[in-house]
């Protein structure tokens, strides 16, 4: 099989890991090329006390589109999106997508919708009404956490089956795969993620319970889209199997993550017995 190949438009920060500095890494070991359009050049996440930098506009996409158009370049077999900063730029990719689908119908469009967490929003507002009109009726798989589903919704989600109201919400514009990155919808110590697949008109519904670890972090919404894309394809589109993967590889970094800014050893060997 050819290699696949993505292209990624997403953050950079100079500083950290969030968007495209933590998606292009982990798909490269995962065997895909990788193409990144950086939607922003900023110091580091939005996070912290100051933050600066550059956020590319429509124009800009505009002129590295038409370049690649000119070379015979834009033949992808999945395009991810993630953090943009501009509206009329959100507004391009649209353009992008089509033109692209229209290269490869096969091409799949992994949508992330990203925008805030924790009910706080941290991209400029008039950036929802297009995810909500142009942008999610062209995305095959859709990966928002809760306070995004809320946001696409226009309604709070207070309970699972909330959430799979709204998955549904999101099938009947067109959306074939839904994956929920994490929500508060169960126990207090533990993060639920939800997935859901139309197929055959029916939906395939997958939940997982995560242990949730006592720490806030960033770029792990970024990670989760880049290996749903990559199990997705690993398993010919088997959401629960890519869900595993996904979710066990997110923890094994997340761990080693904690325990780097723990000061704890980072990896040890242990005999392992029953
Ligand atoms: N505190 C946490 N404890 C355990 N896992 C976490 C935690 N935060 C994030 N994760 C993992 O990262 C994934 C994506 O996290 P999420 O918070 O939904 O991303 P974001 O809100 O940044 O888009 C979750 O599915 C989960 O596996
Ligand atoms: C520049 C930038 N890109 C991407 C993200 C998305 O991060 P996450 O993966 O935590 O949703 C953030 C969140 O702070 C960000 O500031």
């Amino acid at each position: 099989m050819a290699t696949p190949r993505v292209l990624s438009i997403q953050s950079h920060v100079v500083r950290g890991y969030v968007g495209n500095k933590s998606a292009t890494f982990p798909l490269q070991l995962l065997g895909f090329e990788v193409d990144a359009i950086n939607s922003v050049q900023l110091s580091n996440h939005t996070g912290y006390k100051h933050i600066d930098g550059q956020i590319l506009d429509e124009k800009d996409l505009d002129k590295l589109i038409t370049s690649m158009r000119g070379n015979n370049l834009l033949h992808y077999t999945h395009l991810l999106t993630g953090y943009i900063g501009s509206p009329a730029f959100l507004s391009k990719i649209a353009e992008v997508v089509k033109e692209l689908k229209a290269n490869n119908p096969n091409l799949l469009y992994v949508c992330d919708p990203v925008m805030g967490d924790d009910g706080k929003m941290y991209v400029p507002q008039s950036l929802l009404p297009i995810y909500q009109e142009t942008i999610l009726p062209l995305a095959d798989v859709i990966t928002p956490n809760q306070f995004e589903m809320e946001l696409l919704l226009g309604q709070k989600v207070e309970s699972i089956e909330d959430a799979w109201r709204a998955i549904e919400a999101f099938h009947g514009k067109g959306c074939g795969t839904v994956l929920v990155s994490s929500s508060t919808l169960g126990a207090k110590d533990e993060l639920i993620a939800l997935s859901s697949k139309k197929i055959d008109g029916k939906s395939v519904r997958v939940m997982a319970s995560i242990p949730m670890l006592d720490a806030h972090f960033t770029g792990s919404g970024d990670l989760f889209s880049a290996l749903t894309l990559a199990w997705l394809h690993k398993t010919g589109g088997n959401t629960q199997l890519s869900l595993d993967n996904v979710i066990y590889s997110l923890q094994a970094v997340l761990k080693r993550t904690l325990n780097k800014a723990l000061g704890k050893e980072d990896f040890k060997y242990y005999e392992a017995s029953l």
